[in-house]
């Protein structure tokens, strides 16, 4: 590199990267894992599932598309950071709102280009989400064994309860006004479905699809109680996506989980909301190596044996050996087996491990969201 790099990214295990920061200032500690979506790297920043990491992208073009309000998963981006290949170059479209580098740097959010992304992802992959600290400094100047400490004393995201951080303070209804697209969707034509959805990090998109299948949606905060679920008198339940591990998180979310189970009411959970459910129903969920990040990850759906292309983001993973008699797994993945989906078998309970929303990502999922709005209908008998 000629120029003079003005960003550092330690590893745990003393590995340094040197690159061009841009966005914010100062040093970010964090997780590291690898995304390989190829779009979507708005989605994928404000997507409160990030907390806690920094995201490396391994498609190298990102940032040549621009930012637009209607793409936010949340109001902010939420992940620690990120490391791209390219410098980000002068985007194609939305240019009158923002660009990558002035959105990060007016949200706070550490950028890094310049990096043999290559070589970062194989670290990821030997090494199993290390543990770093991203430093941009526009002088250039590193302490590069205190960044090494700093990324060591980082105690991952093993055991931490990051859902209560992001989630809404306040309950409230889904806007459609605020929030649907300007194509119609997430608009409630015909609103017919009252849904509590609990917030432990949700993405607009899902809220937005559960609105385009008919539900009136009222959001709760992670730590809402089942009778507080129970005084709305909802038609379903739903269990949102969300970052940390969820055997913290599952700490309060899973009893009141396992009360509304017991209800016989519709619940329809996403990615934490799935490891959550699978908790309450008796299973255990693990850590893996590097998770899996991307937008094109193969599900098999065992009723059929359909493939679909599936949106993902997950660290933690469902034991299938520990699902309980009566819990159906009903989704695997084709890369490594591992848990996808579940079901309460003859129950209109259910959840799976990747993103039917989509955000970004192929929408062979979307079939769920319609599941679930059916599944209210027959409960009304
Ligand atoms: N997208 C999500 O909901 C992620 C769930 C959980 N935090 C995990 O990393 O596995």
């Amino acid at each position: 590199m000629a120029q003079t790099p003005t960003a550092c990214l330690a590893l745990a295990d003393g590995t340094i990267f040197m690159g061009r920061g841009f966005g914010a200032t100062g040093t970010a500690v964090a997780e590291l894992c690898f995304n390989t979506a190829m779009t979507g790297y708005q989605e994928i920043m404000t997507d409160p599932s990030y907390a806690g990491q920094v995201v490396t992208f391994t498609f190298p073009h990102i940032g040549n598309t621009g930012i637009t309000p209607e793409d936010d998963e949340t109001s902010d981006p939420v992940a620690a950071g990120m490391v791209v290949k390219w410098d980000p170059t002068e985007p194609s479209n939305w240019r009158a709102t923002r660009d990558l580098e002035s959105w990060l740097a007016a949200r706070g959010r550490i950028g890094m280009g310049g990096v043999d992304t290559r070589r970062l992802t194989r670290a990821i992959r030997q090494q199993g989400a290390p543990h770093v600290a991203l430093c941009h400094d526009p002088e250039g100047k590193f302490d590069i064994e205190d960044l090494v400490a700093r990324a060591r004393a980082f105690r991952g995201l093993e055991g931490m309860d990051l859902a209560k951080e992001v989630t809404t303070a306040q309950s409230y209804r889904w806007d459609e006004t605020k929030w649907s697209w300007p194509d119609g969707y997430g608009r409630q034509t015909a609103p017919k479905y009252k849904v509590v959805a609990i917030d432990y990090g949700a993405k607009r998109n899902i809220l937005r699809s559960l609105a385009h299948v008919g539900c009136d949606v009222t959001v709760l905060p992670a730590t809402a109680t089942a009778q507080e679920i129970k005084a709305l008198n909802p038609d379903g339940l739903f269990l949102s996506n969300g970052p940390g591990d969820p055997a913290a998180t599952g700490e309060y979310a899973v009893p009141a989980i396992r009360e509304m189970v017991e209800t016989g009411l519709p619940v329809f959970g996403i990615c934490l909301g799935h490891q959550m459910l699978a908790m309450a129903l008796g299973a255990r969920t693990v850590k893996m190596n590097h998770g899996h990040h991307g937008a094109n990850h193969p599900v098999q759906r065992r009723s059929d044996g359909k493939v679909e292309i599936t949106s993902m983001n997950h660290g933690f993973t469902v034991d299938a050996q520990t699902l309980p008699a009566g819990v159906e797994e009903t989704h695997v993945s084709l890369f490594d087996g591992s848990n996808c989906g579940i079901r309460l078998s003859g129950r209109p309970v259910f959840s799976v491990q990747y993103h039917p929303e989509a955000s970004p990502g192929p929408h062979d999922s979307a079939y769920l969201f319609d599941d679930f709005a059916a599944a209210m209908e027959a409960a009304r008998g």
